[in-house]
């Protein structure tokens, strides 16, 4: 553990950053040492992102002062050894991996016939983050799946010949349980060796149990810093600003049986793990779990159900989608707040097909004040902090009149208070009558559900009810394996 006399990597001193009238960072002191794993922690907007900007030197801020390396200004290529992964992807996504990778190590790579060298660094590296990859250095990022996409954007933040300071700005919020793992193994890794690694996450439990020291962030400052090893999770969510927000998740008692005497909201046929013919159903009010390692097949249930009714396929007309990657299909980039809210509500909210702008703001400024969308109605959306953009994708969704609402894995990047209050707003919807089909990369968000089908390679592994539904059930039911590949 670092002293006091120890020389930081990093110092950062009343640090000041506004954007028009939004002061992201509001005089953030803070010191970063050589060797240690620091978490930062804090509400969505509260301006982490905005400091590993800083930080990269993609930012400059308007008053304090940042040293990274006995470096005060950083020449237009960022300090010297900052490297940092983004939450929103830095990928160039018409270009290959091993194009991107050259992209960002051009300073040191061969001029010419770097396709070689860049390929094999490319490979290099995931092999040794992400062993079991299926990434080739020729694929192009846009053909790629979000978790593929995320693995490359950390290894492309390691390619480098002199690493420093690793920034990973929610590194994980794509990615499962193995992948996440080796992530953190490799960050061991890169401590043990001298490298200063920042993690930024909405994830507790991976920060105490990968960081050294976790900094809580609150309105654009740091308001505590703690040894992770003298804090609970409790603890961190408190200093964040938190109230205990007591989420009730399903008892299997209480859970509304499957018992057929609600009208079907939704089904879709599928086969079990032994080739058995069987489905996915939902019956009205309920909210059913599409749980399993990501990949195996839960996106493409919500797209059949989202594509509608034909074949045997069976779903209301009026639905909802909420996409986990906000930034290829989810926010309308050139508009604000209020319209990306309310674009799929404005036909229910007319009268005689006349818009009642009055309907419409009121709407908007309702949603603004549940999710509390840090920004307000007027923001443009991209002005907004990635969870910020999230909650606005998700009113979209339930400020519309949809009967289904297909959420897949929707609450990436949104902070634990927040995440808390739409669990209650999933159940109060689910109460009104609306059915909600949900996948979550994160078993846990499962326990939420009535029903969850657990999913292994576009098939039913099993399917759990209530208090049946948790994180072991979960991934035992992902690995084991089915009588017929047993044989
Ligand atoms: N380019 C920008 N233009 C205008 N406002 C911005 C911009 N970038 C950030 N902000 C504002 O600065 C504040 C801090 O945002 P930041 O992205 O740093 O938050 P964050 O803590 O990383 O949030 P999240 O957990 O949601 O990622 C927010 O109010 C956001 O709206």
């Amino acid at each position: 553990m670092n002293s006091k006399d120890d020389v930081p990597l990093a110092r950062i001193q009343s640090a000041v950053k506004t954007y028009g009238p939004t002061r992201a960072l509001s005089g953030v002191t803070l010191d970063i040492y050589a060797g240690e794993v620091l978490g930062i922690v804090g509400h969505n907007g509260a301006g982490k992102s905005t400091l590993m900007r800083v930080l990269s030197g993609l930012e400059a801020i308007d008053s304090g002062s940042v040293t990274i390396g006995g470096i005060s200004s950083p020449p237009h290529t960022g300090y010297p050894g900052v490297r940092m992964a983004y939450q929103e992807g830095s990928l160039a996504p018409e270009l290959s991996v091993k194009e991107n990778i050259y992209i960002s190590s051009a300073a040191w790579m061969p001029r010419w016939r770097w396709h070689r060298p860049a390929a094999e660094h490319a490979a290099a590296r995931l092999a040794e983050i992400f062993p079991d990859h299926s990434i080739r250095p020729a694929d192009f990022v846009d053909d790629l799946p979000l978790a593929d996409r995320q693995r490359v954007e950390i290894a492309r933040a390691t390619i480098t010949d002199d690493l420093r300071l690793l920034i990973l700005d929610e590194p994980t919020e794509s990615l499962s349980g193995s992948a996440v793992d080796q992530l953190y193994d490799y960050v061991r890794k890169l401590r043990a060796g001298g490298t200063g690694i920042i993690l930024v996450s909405h994830r507790l439990t991976e920060i105490l149990s990968v960081c050294d020291r976790v900094a809580v962030m609150k309105d654009g400052a740091v308001v505590s810093v703690y040894r992770a090893a003298d804090v609970s999770e409790r603890d961190l969510f408190m200093a964040m600003g938190g109230e205990v927000v007591v989420t009730e998740t399903v008892d299997a008692a209480a859970a509304p049986a499957a018992d057929g005497s609600r009208p079907v909201a939704a089904r879709i046929p599928m086969t079990t793990v032994d080739a058995e013919p069987a489905e996915i159903i939902a019956y009205k009010g309920e909210v059913i779990g599409l749980a399993g390692i990501a990949g195996q097949g839960q996106e493409q249930v919500l797209d059949r159900l989202w594509r509608g009714s034909g074949g045997d396929v069976k779903v209301s007309a009026r639905r909802a989608y909420v996409p986990g990657d906000r930034q290829r299909s989810g926010i309308l980039p050139l508009w604000d707040v209020a319209a990306n809210l309310s674009i799929t509500a404005i036909p229910g909210l007319a009268r005689h097909g006349i818009r009642r702008i009055d309907r419409e703001a009121s709407l908007v400024s309702k949603w603004v004040d549940l999710l509390n969308v840090r920004g307000g109605a007027r923001a443009p959306i991209t002005g907004l902090s990635g969870g910020n953009q999230q909650k606005v994708i998700v009113a979209r969704a339930f400020a519309s009149d949809a009967e289904v609402i297909l959420l897949d894995d929707p609450f990436r990047g949104v902070d634990i208070h927040t995440k808390a209050e739409l669990y209650q707003l999933i159940r109060k919807e689910a109460d009104k009558g609306r059915t909600i089909l949900w996948y979550s990369s994160e078993n846990s968000e499962m326990q939420h559900c009535d029903r969850a089908y657990v999913l292994r390679a576009n098939r039913i592994a099993g399917e759990l009810r209530g208090a049946q539904i948790s994180d072991e059930r979960i991934i035992s039911l992902s690995f084991i394996e089915s009588k017929e590949t047993a044989a």
